[in-house]
């Protein structure tokens, strides 16, 4: 009798609890899971300002600037890397790594940083790094906004002939930088209007002065606070 009462009053009111106990115990771990990392891209032409622009964000904002470019060259740089060549021979021709080399570094470098913001500049600059970022991110990062540097041909190409007087990169030249602006034109401004369609710019002048135009980058990351 007592045996009966257990089977048909306690076990299914135990067993109810477990269940639900479990629920919420696999809610919680999925709600951990889906934490995601929050990124601005941060897009312009070549010396329009993108890597001035994110040192003083990340001073202000707590920003992690991670920027492609110099992702790419310190591969390029690492004697055992097997893209050596590859990304050398993009950065000459100013045109653009296959995604799946600079997704792999830009998800390392995530991974490898304690915190959730990051600036994300100079990505993505064709379709297949807009499309590779999309396959390889949908579940682990959001796109928050997208900071475009908008600035004339004249005034960036004097920038990176004067920046190459002291850089040391190899594209600084007239030559590199026809191929840079032309690969600018064709490929990153689409998308850049890729991302106006979906309201994600925030379109700065960055013909102004440094400090005018970190202003300006100011009050448009407010409104994202
Ligand atoms: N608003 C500005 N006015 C004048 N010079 C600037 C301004 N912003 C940056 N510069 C200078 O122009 C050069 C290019 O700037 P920066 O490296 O920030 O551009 P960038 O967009 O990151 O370039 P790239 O895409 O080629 O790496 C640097 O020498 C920098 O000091
Ligand atoms: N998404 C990217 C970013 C950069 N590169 C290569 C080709 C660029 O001309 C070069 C320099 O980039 P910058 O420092 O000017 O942002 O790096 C690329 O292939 N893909």
């Amino acid at each position: 009798m007592l045996k009966n009462l257990i089977s048909q009053c306690v076990l299914p009111g135990y067993r109810q609890l477990v269940i639900q106990k479990q629920r919420q115990f696999f809610t919680g771990l999925n709600r951990m899971a889906s934490k995601k990392y929050n990124v601005l891209f941060v897009l312009g032409g070549p010396g329009a300002g993108k890597g001035t622009q994110c040192e003083k964000i990340v001073k202000e904002f707590g920003y992690v600037h991670l920027s492609a470019g110099d992702l790419l060259r310190e591969e390029r740089s690492n004697p055992s890397s097997q893209y050596g060549e590859i990304i050398e021979g993009h950065i000459k021709n100013g045109t653009i790594v296959p995604v799946e080399i600079t997704c792999a570094l830009l998800l390392k470098a995530m991974a490898a940083s304690e915190k959730n913001k990051f600036l994300i500049d100079g990505f993505p600059r064709n379709k297949d790094n807009l499309e590779g970022w999309n396959r390889e991110t949908h579940d682990k990062a959001t796109v928050k906004g997208v900071l475009f540097f908008d600035c004339p041909e004249q005034e960036c190409v004097q920038r990176c002939l004067k920046r190459g007087q002291t850089s040391g990169r190899s594209d600084d030249n007239e030559e590199s930088l026809k191929k840079r602006i032309s690969t600018y034109t064709n490929s990153t401004k689409p998308i850049i209007e890729h991302y106006r369609s979906q309201n994600l710019v925030m379109e700065l002048n960055g013909a102004k002065s440094a400090d005018e135009v970190f202003e300006d980058v100011r009050k448009v990351l407010a409104t994202l606070e």
